[in-house]
């Protein structure tokens, strides 16, 4: 049997079946390995499940024998697939499950940030319907709005055609133009006149070496006032602290957030501020996902050891 490390243990029916194929090195349940622990277990190790670790130079290097690395979820920033190719290791992600719970929390997010769900939530609670009448807090209905997807691929287009339920008008910026059919309803922009244009802002874009930090001041500068940032992708896709200083200065409406530069920390300004909408990292996650996930990274696994290609590999 073949060694595999899985650094945060999967469902017991999931672990009961890879323990059928594999020799499995995992932390306890509700655990996970830490990175020493991970680098001590890779030696003859066939595969690895790279959740919460980084996969790098280093760790490449100390699973000599590694044939595959799988990851949950959409986003693989946290895998050197370079450096991996470079040394035959197969890289797998895994976006079926998350696609439309992502993109499903876009929406919430943009929804709940325009219509001021969370604030009129808090208020609710502490002030029993005083707030009634005054006009300044109404909300902004998204119904014709002007919606800028950055970053068009799977999540983007899953949020696109559900904008278009909503009565939005959709444009997109993508490294690259779609087909027509790709477009779901929506037009190409360049990044400056998107900015410029759109009445939200929603990042559905991988965090890479062209992406980080693709939003900065100059860009919060180029929208409008009136603008909401929505954000589901990655925190370092943004310059978190233009942000903060976009919205401390009025630069722009508003904010919703599921990702963070520097997860699980939140700036503190942040979280004084009514216009803003945070969530922690939960798009990809809603009931059932994770098995769906734990299952297809079982899967990959599995097909790996037989000599199949796995699905979603990034490296073919
Ligand atoms: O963050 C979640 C994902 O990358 O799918």
């Amino acid at each position: 049997m073949r060694k595999i490390i899985v650094c945060a243990p999967f469902l017991p029916s999931v672990m009961d079946e890879l323990r059928q194929h594999f020799e499995v090195v995992t932390a306890p349940e509700g655990s996970r390995l830490r990175r020493e622990e991970v680098l001590k277990a890779l030696p003859g190790a066939f595969g690895l499940t790279a959740d919460g670790v980084r996969v790098d130079e280093e760790m490449l290097e100390a699973g000599r024998d590694l044939k595959i690395v799988v990851c949950g979820g959409a986003g693989y920033d946290h895998i050197d697939v370079e450096a991996a190719t470079k040394r035959g290791v197969w890289v797998c992600n895994n976006p079926d499950p998350v696609t439309e719970p992502t993109a499903e929390m876009s929406v919430a997010l943009m929804l709940a940030v325009c219509r001021r769900v969370s604030e009129w939530d808090r208020l609710v609670r502490k002030d029993q319907y005083a707030y009634w009448g005054n006009a300044k807090r109404m909300g902004t209905t998204v119904m014709d709005m002007q919606l800028g997807i950055i970053g068009m691929g799977r999540i983007g287009r899953a949020v696109a055609r559900r904008a278009r339920a909503l009565g939005m008008t959709i444009v997109y910026h993508n490294r690259h133009h779609l087909t027509s059919e790709l477009e779901e309803g929506a037009k190409y922009m360049d990044l400056a006149k998107l900015l410029r244009t759109s009445d939200v802002i929603s990042l559905n874009l991988p965090l890479g070496a062209s992406s980080r930090k693709l939003l900065g001041r100059a860009e919060f500068e180029l929208m409008k006032p009136t603008a909401f940032v929505v954000s589901t992708a990655r925190g370092a896709v943004m310059d978190e602290a233009a942000l903060v200083e976009a919205l401390e200065r009025g630069k722009i409406a508003g904010a919703g957030l599921d990702v963070f530069e520097h997860e699980p920390g939140i700036p503190k300004a942040l979280l004084a501020m009514e216009n803003v909408v945070l969530t922690p990292h939960r798009g990809g996650n809603a009931d059932g996902v994770m098995e769906a996930s734990m299952r297809e990274r079982a899967r990959q696994l599995m097909d790996a050891d037989s000599g199949k290609i796995p699905a979603n590999l990034l490296n073919p």
